[in-house]
């Protein structure tokens, strides 16, 4: 499969420009992204449960058909994401930061690590620092 990489990371720019303006105009009736966050948060995390059940349905059906339906499932959640994000001050860029931090960083090494450390706490889930992926 073929991405391209530029074009991916203007979407979500873009979509977070548009996400960021619909809360400047909140009272923009024909806006189903201020319809949203005029619900807040509880009425985004409602939508989200909503989305992540349609995931798990969609992931389940056979063909190209049922995976073109799980890519779509899985954009309507990421896009409720991004609102939820916004409603609580945050945007995707800070999605990207954290998944840049954690990689090649194994998980299982990164647990262990964790396991190993005499300061680590229930509450200490600081990662090394990622390494080059081998
Ligand atoms: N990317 C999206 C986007 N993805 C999904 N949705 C909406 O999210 C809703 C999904 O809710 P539902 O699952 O209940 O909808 P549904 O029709 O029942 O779908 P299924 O249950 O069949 O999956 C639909 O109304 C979709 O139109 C989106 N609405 C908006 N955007 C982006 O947000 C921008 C701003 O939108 P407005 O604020 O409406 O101008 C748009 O230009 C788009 O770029």
């Amino acid at each position: 499969m073929s991405i391209d990489t530029h074009k991916d990371f203007l979407i979500w720019q873009r979509l977070t420009e548009v996400i960021e303006e619909r809360k400047r105009e909140r009272s923009n009736r024909n806006s189903y992204v201020a319809s949203l966050l005029n619900q807040g948060v509880e009425g985004i995390n409602a939508k989200v449960i909503e989305e992540a059940g349609e995931v798990v349905e969609a992931a389940q059906e056979p063909g190209e058909q049922g995976v073109a339906h799980l890519v779509r499932e899985v954009a309507d959640l990421t896009f409720h994401c991004m609102v939820l994000l916004s409603a609580r001050d945050s945007s995707w860029r800070a999605v990207e930061q954290e998944l840049a931090r954690r990689f090649g960083v194994g998980g299982l090494v990164e647990k262990a690590a964790r396991a190993g450390s005499t300061a680590a706490t229930d509450s200490d889930s600081t990662m090394p620092d990622p390494q080059p992926p081998n």
